[in-house]
């Protein structure tokens, strides 16, 4: 996938409408074949409707930020609460060059006027909205509300009951590189948390090979403050947060069981780890630093290669040369994921170095991957936009 362009072979060239402009593009849409027409006797047609629920909160915000580079998908619908009626520039005036529509309560919408939608809300209220979609359109979850296939599992972590139990069966776990093939033919995926897409990725290669031990896993991990969407919260003033550090959910973080859940299947029996995690004073970006146990005979050099096999194909994960630190500005803005993996001082020891930007490749970067797959147009279209450094 490295390297290619949104263009597939034997392109036909359609015009896109975007706001009031036509652009013309080469493309070729493999799946959409139910996709309505839009603009009956024009020539015109050929892109995909999306619907963004929540595009005034930052992952929703981000979407559309995405979107404005991808030369298939049109946002034509938006849903906000407190923020609906107005206009998404007057909420995010960083979006003000797309021509968008407005953003109403989500009530008011009208779905059979989308092929497909994001659903950026917070978990709890995501299920019975999900639940009263239309059953033809392809939704992207980015909540936790269907991430758990134990709907007894997610009621104890998530203290309430399930509304939507039905739909926890069919949902597909959306971590892309590890689940393309279920993704692709998937009508909802239950995109992963940011802390779990930062573990999961170096972890379960490792121990689907059998190269560490499944027991005495330690995450520590840190988060920027977007992590924790956009409504004000006092804990995440801006006294509370700069110049300082804090552990919070220590053993009991909701996405113990999510990271744990994607680990003993990888390994084939039950894994407990221990998972800190932490925020930091910065807007975006997150740290996963794991410490493993290999497993007798493996060496770091054994991981290391593994993990570089195991992604070599991958625009997205990249597996750093020995020695190389990553930092959350490599990965800013963008939809990458950089891994390192270092031997500890402790002998049989490795510790591994994973970052991500939580809002994209973390939230909205993989949410738009897995749409791409769902909807059979390129995996990396609108998605490769380089790290914004420093
Ligand atoms: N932030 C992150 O890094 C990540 C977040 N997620 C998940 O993505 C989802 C969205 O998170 P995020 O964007 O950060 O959250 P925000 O708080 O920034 O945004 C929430 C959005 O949902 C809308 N909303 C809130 N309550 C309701 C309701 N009862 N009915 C309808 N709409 C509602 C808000 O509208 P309004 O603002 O107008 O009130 C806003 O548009 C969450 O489930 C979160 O757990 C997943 C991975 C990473
Ligand atoms: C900094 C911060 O508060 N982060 C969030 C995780 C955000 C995320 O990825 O996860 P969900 O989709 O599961 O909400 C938290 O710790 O709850």
């Amino acid at each position: 996938m490295q390297g290619q362009s949104c263009m597939l072979e034997a392109p036909r060239v359609v015009t896109i409408r975007q706001g009031a402009r036509n652009i013309n593009r080469s493309v070729q849409i493999m799946n959409v074949a139910s996709v309505p027409s839009t603009e009956s006797g024009s020539n015109t047609k050929s892109y995909v409707r999306v619907g963004v629920l929540g595009a005034s909160g930052y992952t929703g915000s981000e979407i559309v930020r995405l979107l404005a580079l991808h030369p298939i998908f049109q946002v034509t619908l938006m849903t906000a609460d407190r923020k609906a009626g107005q206009s998404l520039s007057s909420v995010f005036p960083h979006l003000l060059a797309q021509e968008l529509p407005d953003l109403i309560a989500i009530n008011d919408a009208d779905f059979s006027k989308v092929d497909g939608v994001f659903c950026c809300l917070p978990h709890g209220t995501t299920q019975e909205i999900i639940a009263a979609l239309p059953t033809n359109l392809k939704v992207v979850d980015l909540s936790a509300d269907f991430r758990l296939r134990d709907v007894n599992e997610y009621e104890e972590w998530y203290h309430g009951p399930h509304r939507a139990p039905h739909l926890q069966k069919e949902a597909v776990y959306g971590l892309t590189e590890l689940r393309r093939d279920k993704i692709q033919s998937a009508r909802l995926v239950a995109n992963p948390g940011c802390y779990p897409t930062s573990v999961q990725l170096p972890l379960v290669p490792l121990l689907e090979n059998q190269l560490i031990e499944k027991d005495g896993i330690i995450i520590d991990a840190k988060s920027g403050v977007s992590g924790a969407g956009r409504s004000a919260k006092e804990a995440n003033l801006y006294t509370e947060i700069a110049e300082g550090l804090h552990s919070y959910g220590v053993t009991n973080h909701r996405h113990v069981p999510e990271i744990e859940q994607g680990l003993t299947e990888a390994a084939g029996s039950k894994v407990t780890v221990s998972f800190t995690p932490h925020l930091i004073p910065m807007s975006r970006g997150m740290q996963s630093t794991i410490y493993v146990q290999m497993k007798s005979g493996i060496t770091v050099d054994d991981l290391h290669w593994h993990l570089s096999d195991r992604y070599k194909n991958e625009e997205f994960v990249r597996i750093l040369p020995k020695g190389a630190v990553p930092h959350t500005h490599h990965v800013r803005g963008s939809n990458y994921c950089f891994v390192s993996v270092f031997k500890d001082r402790i002998p049989g020891r490795a510790i591994i170095l994973s970052v991500i930007d939580n809002l994209v490749k973390g939230a909205s970067g993989q949410a738009l991957q897995n749409f791409n797959l769902m909807v059979g147009v390129k995996e990396d279209c609108g998605l490769l936009q380089q790290p914004l450094f420093p």
